[in-house]
């Protein structure tokens, strides 16, 4: 059998930073909530939490990378929700916040992870914020804590 090399759920003793763009913030303040939840769920102690809170989500990937620099989170949590209107703004801002927000991760040494919804309405929105298709807000919490874990593991 394969040695699994996995990370655990515990977050704590964790530092998490997460950026939230208020644009659309009747479904971000809801991730933000579903993130919140599980990071203290899972043993992460409110001291250990801080919050960045940025116009729209074209902004998180210049606070994402700040904060990474910073040395002082283990992992961030990028949350937002990037809604299509009547133009292609929509396709610009979100490819520049995925982009952005990848580009971050890759150099930061620690988990960044994407919590942004890109939807085509506000319904998709609502659904992945906490009603029938889940909190993306969530999810994602979750998938850094287990990240910050395995990557202990390859110190
Ligand atoms: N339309 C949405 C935006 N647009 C704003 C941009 O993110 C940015 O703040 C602005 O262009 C100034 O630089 N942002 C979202 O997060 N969600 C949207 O649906
Ligand atoms: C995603 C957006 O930027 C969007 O909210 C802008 O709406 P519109 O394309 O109608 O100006």
């Amino acid at each position: 059998m394969p040695r699994m090399i996995e990370g655990t759920l515990s977050a704590e003793g964790k530092r998490f930073g997460i950026i939230v763009a208020r644009f659309n913030d009747f479904i971000s303040d809801r991730l933000l909530g579903g993130a919140l939840d599980a990071l203290m769920r899972s043993g992460a102690a409110d001291e250990n939490i801080e919050v960045a809170k940025v116009p729209g989500a074209f902004e998180i990937p210049l606070i994402a990378d700040k904060m990474a620099k910073s040395g002082k989170y283990d992992a961030l949590i990028c949350l937002g929700a990037v809604i299509r209107g009547s133009t292609p703004h929509f396709d610009y801002v979100c490819a520049e916040a995925s982009k952005g927000i990848a580009h971050v991760s890759l150099g930061a040494g620690i988990p960044v992870m994407f919590g942004i919804l890109t939807t085509d309405t506000i319904e998709q929105a609502i659904e992945r914020a906490g009603t029938k298709a889940g909190n993306k807000g969530w999810d994602v919490a979750m998938g850094a804590i287990e990240m910050v874990n395995l990557a202990e593991q390859f110190k």
